[in-house]
């Protein structure tokens, strides 16, 4: 019997491969060993898994990564094309892609920044919420390893589902939602969901014994995140002389939306805008500033102005102060490494021109996500009142039927 990649990890334990080779409708539960339960009446373990895109981690899965991402309808909808162009289009940019991530050092740091940061967040919430402990880091990437199907296999390895039940939290790692990112996060875990525990044919899930899921969906002003970026941005402001601080310009970096997404009514630019506003509003709005956008790819309208463009036509203007912040990912990747600091910054060949760093391993960031996910999990709402909301303009199946389903898992919790 042929089994995708997830299966075959489950069929390593001979007792699950006994399991799998059973008849489809007798194919319930696979053995694993139960994740500890603490003695003291917890409802726990939980299981937090951050999603988030993912990126290459060498060189080598460059072409995997961009094969995967132009696969991608939710972010690069090439309708019947997709199966033909998005193969053609990865292959052409693979090389392009590869020299840029080897010029920041050969891979994405996005990897070791995720595990590093859901560990050490579940560190804190086994202490913050003992109800609900233990808490297992889990990463789920959309276009790298790790990739959706594989940590999903780990977490049944793990004794979560497959007739145990068992609750997890998916956790996007993006402030602001869009349905380009974390909805086409959500749609693969949802896909995987019933690939992995539905029964074969019908994809129907026993909601009894399946993972009881729910959903932190956006965080664009937790104060916590605000906190963590207005922190960054001062200790980057106190680089420039006292005299010229409160005049440097403050330039909110965020990776730009085609303007038919935008139209489509995607919510992300207003949720950009609205923790840009925020981080402002701590700041004590001392700092002129502007939100500007980066990284469109090829050759149709997206939403400017474009960050290259501000960064020219300021300094053009004798504005030359300029504090780029970038604010709608948490984590480095070539984006900030490569096109901020090589190409954007170091292009101007001014020292006045910075960049402020990424919350990666930031503490006040890690507490963010601890308090974040204890509210979540003490709030018991499944998803929030915006994820039943599709766009206007959305048109997908998909979204339908993912949305239906976190919001049906209210009645799970
Ligand atoms: C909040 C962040 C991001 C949004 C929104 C987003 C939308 C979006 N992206 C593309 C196309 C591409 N994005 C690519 C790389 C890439 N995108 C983001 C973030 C967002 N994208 C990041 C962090 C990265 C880099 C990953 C890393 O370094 O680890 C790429 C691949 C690179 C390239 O070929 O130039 C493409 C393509 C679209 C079309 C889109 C909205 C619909
Ligand atoms: S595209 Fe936004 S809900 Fe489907
Ligand atoms: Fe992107």
């Amino acid at each position: 019997m042929a089994l995708s990649r997830p299966l075959a990890r489950l069929a390593r334990c001979p007792q699950n491969l006994a399991a799998l080779q059973a008849p489809v409708h007798q194919r319930r539960h696979f053995a694993s060993p139960p994740v500890t339960q603490n003695a003291t009446g917890s409802k726990g373990p939980t299981a937090m898994v951050l999603l988030n895109m993912g990126g290459p981690s060498t060189t080598d899965e460059v072409g995997d990564f961009l094969s995967r991402l132009f696969a991608d309808g939710d972010l690069i909808p090439l309708g019947r094309l997709q199966g033909y162009l998005g193969p053609l289009i990865s292959r052409r940019r693979t090389p392009k892609i590869q020299k840029q991530y080897a010029a920041i050092g050969g891979g994405s740091p996005i990897r070791r920044w995720s595990e590093y940061q859901a560990a050490e967040m579940c560190k804190l919430l086994d202490k913050m919420s003992p109800e609900t402990a233990p808490h297992k880091p889990y990463v789920a990437f959309r276009y790298a390893a790790p990739l959706t199907e594989d940590t999903y296999a780990q977490m049944l390895e793990d004794g979560f589902g497959q007739g145990r039940g068992g609750r997890a939290v998916a956790f996007t790692q993006y402030p602001q939602y869009s349905c380009s990112t974390t909805g086409s996060s959500l749609n693969e875990l949802w896909k995987w969901r019933n690939r992995l525990e539905g029964k074969r044919g019908s994809g129907e899930v026993d909601p009894q014994g399946a993972i009881k899921w729910s959903v932190i969906d956006r965080w664009p002003v937790h104060p916590g995140l605000v906190e963590a970026f207005a922190q960054n941005i001062e200790a980057r402001l106190a680089e420039y002389p006292p005299e010229r601080r409160d005049s440097a310009v403050l330039l909110f970096s965020a990776h730009s939306l085609p303007m038919s997404v935008v139209n489509r009514g995607d919510p992300y630019p207003a949720e950009v805008s609205a923790t840009v506003y925020a981080v402002m509003q701590r700041m004590g709005m001392r700092n002129p500033y502007r939100l500007v956008w980066q990284s469109q790819v090829g050759p149709s309208a997206w939403l400017g102005a474009q960050t290259a463009d501000a960064v020219h036509e300021f300094i053009k203007k004798g504005q030359k102060d300029l504090v780029l912040v970038p604010i709608a990912f948490t984590s480095d990747h070539i984006e900030t490494l490569y096109e901020l600091d090589q190409e954007i910054i170091g292009e101007t060949g001014l020292d006045s021109v910075k960049r402020v760093e990424s919350l990666n391993g930031s503490p006040v960031f890690i507490q963010a996500l601890a308090d974040l996910a204890k509210s979540h999990l003490e709030s018991g709402i499944s998803c929030s009142p915006q994820m039943s909301l599709r766009c206007p303009g959305c048109t997908s199946e998909r979204c339908l039927e993912q949305k239906k389903f976190f919001a049906a898992q209210q009645a799970q919790l």
